[in-house]
């Protein structure tokens, strides 16, 4: 088969990661007789640098007319610490999640077995955890009014739902839930938030297409503490976008470290594969990073936007033989041999 992605590497160690996921990319569409074309783009402090703006019109035409996108990580210091600043990477990031109509992001959390021991959780606790979030991603805190009033003096950002927003993602979450454990669990904080009521009550009413499917409800905080007492106690979660995002980096912890998580953003048109850290702004042309994360982003590419599982089972698995045989960055090493970032990709891209 060909294949048209869309490359967004960003900013920070965003290149870096991006890198061996294109490397291991390349090497399992050898393997198995396929072809892509890359499609570089720019997004991020990098765009505003080159263009004055995050996410160009012409970086949005390239991810419009490709088969998926593969996206590195945006963000860079000089922004985050001028809350001044009018034009920022995260605003490009938030646009294209808006354009591309990227509603539900799909966050799974998994333990990998070699890695089990390096877990600051007990290992009683997280084995066996396989759980994954829905985060929902175009709408909520990020995307309702924000300002200021009183001269400055108060903000406000507004957190707006629609039943039409929370069904269209919670239909996802039961359809998930289907293939899986058919355990689906609610977070919100609908104890205090009208949106979170809104929530639930839609939810509730869905609850009786999906009769096989054991619903739970759970408010957020006590969440944030069951995801580390307990996380093998949960299957699919289902929430809106800004506890998606606290939960999800919490969650991180479970498999060892922010760079082994990936994600999949989906939408009705085209779907979007990144990790869920950041930029690292710290590590940025160190090749410390650990790129597994954006190579994992890459396996679910292959599974769920080209719907070939057998590709996604070749990059999982070389990553699994790169923990177990200690190939790893430095998040990873205690105190060991930590191999670099590229010297990772390198290795995955030849033993796949
Ligand atoms: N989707 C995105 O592009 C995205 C996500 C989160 C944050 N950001 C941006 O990134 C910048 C930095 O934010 P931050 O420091 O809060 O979050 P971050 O995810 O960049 O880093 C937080 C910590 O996680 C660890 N980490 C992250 N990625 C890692 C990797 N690949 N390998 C090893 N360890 C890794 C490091 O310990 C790091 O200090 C900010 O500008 C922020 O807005 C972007
Ligand atoms: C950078 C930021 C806008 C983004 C978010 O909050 O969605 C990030 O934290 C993420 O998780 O992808
Ligand atoms: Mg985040």
């Amino acid at each position: 088969m060909k294949f048209n992605i869309a490359l967004l590497a960003g900013d920070g160690i965003g290149p870096e990661v991006i890198d061996q996921a294109v490397k291991v990319s390349d090497a399992v569409a050898k393997k198995f007789g396929h072809e892509i074309t890359w499609k570089p783009a720019l997004t991020g402090a990098a765009a505003i640098d080159a263009v004055g703006e995050p996410y160009p019109d012409a970086t949005h035409d390239i991810c419009a007319a490709s088969d998926a996108v593969l996206f590195g990580a945006i963000g860079h210091p000089r922004f985050d610490n001028d809350p001044s600043a009018k034009v920022r990477p995260e605003q490009g990031l938030l646009k294209m999640r808006k354009k591309l109509g990227l509603f539900a992001n799909v966050r799974p959390t998994f333990t990998f077995p070699s890695l089990i021991d390096k877990s600051p959780l007990k290992k009683e606790r997280i084995e066996g955890t396989d759980l994954v979030f829905l985060r929902e991603l175009t709408g909520g805190i990020y995307f309702g009014e924000k300002g200021r009033r009183d001269e400055g003096e108060t903000a406000y950002d507004n957190c707006v739902y629609t039943r039409a927003e929370v069904q269209r993602l919670a239909k996802k979450g039961f359809e998930l839930a289907m293939t899986r454990s058919k355990k689906l669990c609610c977070v919100d904080k609908a104890n205090v938030l009208e949106t979170s009521r809104l929530w639930r009550e839609t939810v509730q009413a869905m609850e009786k297409d999906y009769p096989e499917v054991e619903v739970s409800y759970e408010f957020v905080d006590a969440v944030a503490m069951r995801l580390v007492q307990w996380p093998n106690s949960y299957d699919v979660l289902i929430t809106e976008n800004l506890f998606g995002d606290i939960l999800t980096d919490e969650a991180s912890v479970i498999s060892g470290s922010m760079g082994l998580m990936p994600s999949a953003s989906m939408g009705s048109d085209i779907a979007l594969f990144e990790p869920i850290h950041g930029s690292y702004p710290q590590a940025t042309g160190l090749n410390i990073a650990n790129p597994l994360a954006t190579v994992l982003s890459a396996a679910m590419m292959f599974e769920t936007a080209f719907n070939l599982p057998e590709e996604g089972a070749a990059i999982r698995d070389v990553v699994n033989k790169s923990l177990s045989e200690g190939v790893v960055t430095e998040d990873l090493a205690n105190g060991e041999k930590a191999y670099g970032t590229q010297e990772v990709g390198d290795w995955l891209a030849a033993n796949i």
